[in-house]
Formats: C-alpha cells, sequence, structure tokens
C-alpha cells in the first residue's frame, strides 16, 4: 500500500491520480483473476470449448485495459512527485496487444491458442515403425495390422524426453529429432510469420519500433544489448572449453567419421531436444568414471518417489529459510501429473491467479532429477508471486523478468550438492575428494553452462525476426547461423525453409520471452553467492549450501517483496550488500574456476571452437 508515501496538498492531479490507482488496482486483480483462469482451464483441457472461452474473456480483460490505460493517460503523470505512483501510471501507459484493434487482436489470440495448441498436442510414430525389419531372426510376415496413425502416440512430454536421454542410437535419435520438428515447428510457421506481423502492428501501436524493444523495456537499461554481449564475451571461454571435451567424448562413443574434431557437435546427440543441457550425457562423459553417479534418478525410482514427494521436497527447502509456504489453494488446484484422460500443455509452468490466495504449477512431473530441479524452479515463481503478494497489482512482476528465473535455480543450486542429496537420503555416499569434486562441478555445468549460448542466440534470432534484420523468408537459415555461431551444434538432417526449427521450442508458440533465462542463468550465481555468505558458508562456492540458514532467506525475501516497486539495480544493490547494481558474471567465473582449469588442462593439445561452411547440415 503506497498511500503512507503519498504526501497530500502537492499537484491535485495527483490525488486524483492515486484515487484512480486504488480503484483500479482492486478492479485488475478481478478481471485478472478470471483472464487467468479461463486461460488455466484451457492449459489444463485443450478442447474447443475451453479454447473459446479463453478467447471471450481475453478480449474482456483487454477492453479492461483499453478503458484503464485512457484513464491513465488523461493525467500528467509525469509531473507527480510521488515517485512510487509516479511508477505505477509509467507501466499503465504501455498498454501492450490491448492496442490493437478489435479485429486484429482476436486474431492474435486466436493464432497464439492454436499454435499453442498444435505444440502441446504433437506426437511422432516410435522409430521401431520407420526402421525396415532388418533382422532376419525377425518373422517377416507379422503384420504390422494396426495403421501408422495408431501407433504413432509418443508425446514430448514423457515419452521423447526419455528416448533422447536414454537412446544412445545415433540414428534413432536423429529420427526422433527430425519427427518432432516435422510435427511441431514445421507445422506453425505460416502462423507464426502473422503472429509477428500482429506483434509488430501491437508494439508500434505502444510507440515502440517492434515487439522486440517493447519487450525489452523490462529491463530499463539503455545498455541492455551491449551488458548481455560483455557478458557473453567472459562466458565463452567456459563455453567453449566444455564443449570441446565434450565433443571429444562423443566422438570417441559415435565415430570421428560422425563428429569433426574441429567441427560442431550434432545437436541430437546431446541428451535433450534443443541442446539446451547436456545432462542427459553426463553419466558416459563425466571426468571421473566410478565415482558415485550424482543423477539421483535411480534413487529417486528405487524409493517410489511421487511428484507429490517431489514438490514437498521442494517446499521443505523454501520454509528451512523461513520463506513462505504453499498455501492450500496450491495443493488443491496445481495439475502435477500428466492427466490420462484429457490434452493439456505439458510444459511446466507457474501461475498467479492475481488474488493473493490462488497459486498454482501445472507440470506433467517425470521422476527424474530433471524434473526435481524444475519443480524447484516453479515453486521459486510461486515463492516470489507469494513474497511480493501485498504490493498493488502492477507491481506484482519481477525486480526484471530475469529475477523471477533465478529463485528456483538459486535454491537448486544448493539442493544439489552431493551434501544435501545425502542430507535428504537421495545419494548414500559421496565422493568427498578432488575427483569427486571435479565430477560435481561438471554434472553442474552440463546443466548451467551449456545453457547459455542457445539462452542468448533464442532471443537474438526474435529480435531479429521483430525488427525485420532477419527476413520472413530466411528464418530457418538465420537459426541455424545463430545455433552454429553461439552454440556450436549443427543438424543431423538437412533444414530448409520448408521447415521451423525455432518452432519446436515451447518458448516461440508459447511466445515467452527468452533472454530472462540467459540473465537469470548468470544472476543467479550472484544471488548464490550473495545468500552463501549471508548464511555464513566458509570455503569453495561450489560448495555451499544455504539449507536452514534464516539469514538467507530473510536477505532473499527483502528483495523478493520488492516486486517491481524498484528499478532491479536497486534489487541487485540489495541483494548484494551494496556491492553492485550490474549483471555480473564473476560469481559463475568464481563458481566454475576448478572445473575450467581442469578442461583448459584437459584441452591443451586439441582445438577449441568450431567452423562448418554449412549451417544448415552437419559437416
Ligand atoms: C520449465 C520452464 N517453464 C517456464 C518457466 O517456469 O519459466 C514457463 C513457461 C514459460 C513461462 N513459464 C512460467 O511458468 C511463467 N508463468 C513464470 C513467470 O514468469 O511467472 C522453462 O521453460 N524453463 C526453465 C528453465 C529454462 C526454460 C526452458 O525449459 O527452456
Ligand atoms: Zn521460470
Amino acid at each position: 500500500d503506497i498511500s503512507a508515501k503519498y504526501v497530500s496538498g502537492d499537484n491535485p492531479d495527483e490525488a486524483e491520480g492515486f484515487e484512480f490507482l486504488q480503484t483500479y488496482d482492486k478492479r485488475a486483480s478481478q478481471e485478472c483473476y478470471l483472464s487467468v483462469l479461463s486461460n488455466w482451464a484451457y492449459a489444463t483441457n485443450l478442447t474447443e470449448e475451453n479454447k473459446q472461452n479463453l478467447l471471450e474473456r481475453s478480449l474482456v480483460y483487454a477492453e479492461f485495459q483499453k478503458e484503464a490505460w485512457k484513464n491513465a493517460t488523461s493525467f500528467a503523470w509525469k509531473q507527480f512527485k510521488n515517485p512510487s505512483t509516479r511508477r505505477l501510471f509509467k507501466f499503465l501507459s504501455i498498454l501492450g496487444t490491448a492496442a490493437l484493434p478489435t479485429e486484429k487482436l482476436k486474431e492474435l489470440n486466436e493464432i497464439s491458442a492454436s499454435m499453442e495448441d498444435t505444440y502441446s498436442t504433437s506426437k511422432i510414430c516410435p522409430y521401431s515403425l520407420q526402421v525396415v525389419i532388418t533382422d532376419e531372426s525377425e518373422n517377416l510376415d507379422d503384420d504390422k495390422s494396426s495403421s501408422e496413425e495408431e501407433n504413432c502416440t509418443l508425446s514430448l512430454e514423457p515419452d521423447i524426453t526419455r528416448i533422447l536421454k536414454k537412446s544412445q542410437n545415433y540414428d534413432e535419435l536423429a529420427y526422433v529429432w527430425k519427427a518432432w520438428r516435422d510435427s511441431s515447428g514445421k507445422k506453425i510457421r505460416k502462423r507464426y510469420e502473422r503472429f509477428v506481423e500482429l506483434s509488430n502492428d501491437a508494439a508500434r501501436l505502444n510507440g515502440f519500433a517492434d515487439m522486440g524493444e517493447m519487450w525489452r523495456e523490462s529491463y530499463e537499461s539503455d545498455t541492455f544489448l551491449e551488458d548481455l554481449e560483455n557478458l557473453w564475451k567472459q562466458l565463452l571461454p567456459l563455453y567453449e572449453n566444455l564443449h570441446a571435451y565434450v565433443r571429444r567424448k562423443l566422438i570417441s562413443k559415435y565415430g570421428n567419421d560422425k563428429i569433426r574434431p574441429d567441427g560442431p557437435i550434432p545437436a541430437h546427440l546431446l541428451g535433450n531436444m534443443w541442446a539446451q543441457d547436456w545432462a542427459g550425457v553426463q553419466e558416459f562423459t563425466e571426468p571421473y568414471p566410478g565415482k558415485p553417479s550424482l543423477d539421483v534418478t535411480p534413487q529417486m525410482v528405487e524409493q517410489n518417489m511421487t511428484a507429490l514427494d517431489m514438490f514437498n521436497i521442494s517446499e521443505e527447502f523454501f520454509s528451512s529459510l523461513g520463506l513462505k509456504e504453499m498455501p492450500p489453494p496450491f495443493w488443491e488446484h496445481s495439475v502435477i501429473e500428466k492427466p490420462t484422460d484429457r490434452e493439456i500443455v505439458c510444459h511446466a509452468s507457474a501461475w498467479d491467479f492475481c488474488n493473493g490466495k490462488d497459486y498454482r504449477i501445472k507440470q506433467c512431473t517425470d521422476i527424474t532429477m530433471q524434473d526435481l530441479i524444475t519443480v524447484h524452479h516453479e515453486m521459486g515463481h510461486i515463492e516470489y508471486y507469494l513474497q511480493y503478494a501485498d504490493q498493488p497489482s502492477l507491481f506484482r512482476e519481477g525486480a526484471n523478468p530475469g529475477f523471477h528465473e533465478a529463485v528456483g535455480d538459486v535454491l537448486a543450486l544448493s539442493v544439489s550438492t552431493p551434501k544435501h542429496l545425502k542430507a535428504i537420503s537421495l545419494l548414500n555416499e559421496i565422493a568427498d575428494d578432488p575427483e569427486g569434486d571435479i565430477n560435481y562441478l561438471y554434472s553442474i555445468a552440463l546443466d548451467k553452462i551449456s545453457f547459455l549460448p542457445f539462452g542468448y542466440l533464442m532471443d537474438l534470432w526474435r529480435w531479429g525476426i521483430f525488427s525485420g534484420n532477419t527476413s520472413v523468408e530466411e528464418m530457418n537459415t538465420k537459426w541455424w547461423e545463430l545455433r552454429l555461431k553461439y552454440q556450436g551444434v549443427c543438424p543431423p538432417v538437412k533444414r530448409t525453409e520448408e521447415d521451423f526449427d525455432p518452432g519446436a521450442k515451447y518458448h516461440i508458440p508459447g511466445n515467452t520471452p527468452y533472454i530472462r533465462y540467459f540473465v537469470s542463468f548468470v544472476i543467479q550465481f550472484q544471488f548464490h553467492k550473495a545468500l552463501c555468505e549471508a548464511a555464513g558458508h566458509e570455503g569453495p562456492l561450489y560448495k555451499c549450501d544455504i539449507y536452514q540458514s534464516k539469514e538467507a532467506g530473510k536477505l532473499l525475501s527483502q528483495v523478493l517483496q520488492l516486486g517491481s516497486s524498484k528499478p532491479w539495480t536497486e534489487a541487485m544493490k540489495i541483494m548484494t550488500g551494496g556491492k553492485t547494481n550490474k549483471m555480473d558474471a564473476a560469481p559463475i567465473i568464481e563458481y566454475f574456476d576448478p572445473l575450467i582449469q581442469w578442461l583448459k588442462e584437459q584441452n591443451k593439445n586439441y582445438t577449441l571452437g568450431w567452423t562448418s561452411n554449412d549451417p544448415t547440415i552437419c559437416p
């Protein structure tokens, strides 16, 4: 409540403006609740009826936003004295896609809902259906009675995700990699092209050059692009060393006819559909094999762990810091397992229902360590919602979107330590020696370092499309140029402009900006360092576990309660005890230092980096 800070008697317009905000805030929370509820109904049951309800409710919400925008912009709010009041009006003055004429907004929302549907219901056939029967023992005349369609029921979660992690068959992986793109991205290319046009129309109606510029507004910084480039320059050596090491390991596994020692890595061999995290290749590439595995998935399965157990483990970590527990509606309404009777959007997400009571997670939880980390990631969003619940609705956002992505991951950095995994009996023994430490740092690097170029290039590509620097005709070619330049990966099968590979990643049809994850993967180590200091941790940063530290919880809570009421630079200053108000790569470099030194030693007689003269096919 900002009334306490309002000094009456100033510019009379300001008193009226303040009153307007009070009324707006109540209405906004009600309208937001109804809009989110209809979005939830669709996401958890992808029927035509739920889609129509969502589209209707979205138009009602847009009318409310337009009305509020007209009122707000009638005030001379830039002259207001109270900084919080001015900030609230500043946020209100950006209307977003609701600025579109109704017909265009309807078309935009319709395309958005249908792209989400295509992505979420995509299925592929199993590899076995594709393989010509070569094994003579196979009874050649047993007919594949069921038609192709009946057997083609593999969905991304959990089926295809499991295959990508488990299979080490080059051709099966290439088949699955291509089949997924044919059934998801390829199918939405035309719709996405129209979606970009309508998005840019909306951005221009808000006074921005294009939608990319409107997205970047959330970082309130006119040096944002160069700050990102500087971070990438500092982090590239870490990535190059990891890439060179993993490439060598994959060559010894798949053969040097499949991967060049100075070339890009085929994108389908890294254990993940988008090669955005390489945890899937850990067990056959780790530096010191034979040590206790750090992937606790087997223990989770052996203990018959359920999705609910995983959510309880995560909540217990938050409450051990003195942070808020999940409220009753969370446990009542969340969907934490894939339903068997309907189609839903399986991609995990956290939901704020804007009424200070209802918060939910939707996740098709698989019993894996990867999904345990994702549970913490999603619960980090819920914790942030709970912490800023008393802010005015316009301040119920992250300090910047990267802050929102970092919360859960910071806690997961502590949860993932061998010490903590042993404490929650997910690890029987710890290799508490230098080799064990390298293995541990390597397992975290496969998640965090491998992600950095992907986290960066996703919106480099999208900003290029929105700005027109990348023409519609070359969308896929540009995608693979960026994938080669930043990630050093290549497609196992030839790509053309008939394909639309960015569309095979949730956030493109889902229209969620992505640079927030690159920002998060940098600042989460700044946060980890600050919280470890608050917790009184001594010794290397990678050994820190803030579990049960009320001091760390207090510092984190202080920052999260602010929401977006202050520029994120102020929140960063509070988090780091005044050390910095910027994004800083030093903590992530400090965290991984022992591994980087080890990798440099391993790589000293080998080529770092990669070249290829055709980004659209592996050399
Ligand atoms: C698995 C995770 N799902 C997103 C997230 O949790 O960020 C979902 C979908 C898009 C936004 N979203 C939300 O839940 C927001 N409502 C949260 C908020 O902004 O309040 C995800 O996409 N991740 C995690 C690591 C990298 C990335 C990926 O998997 O590529
Ligand atoms: Zn997130």
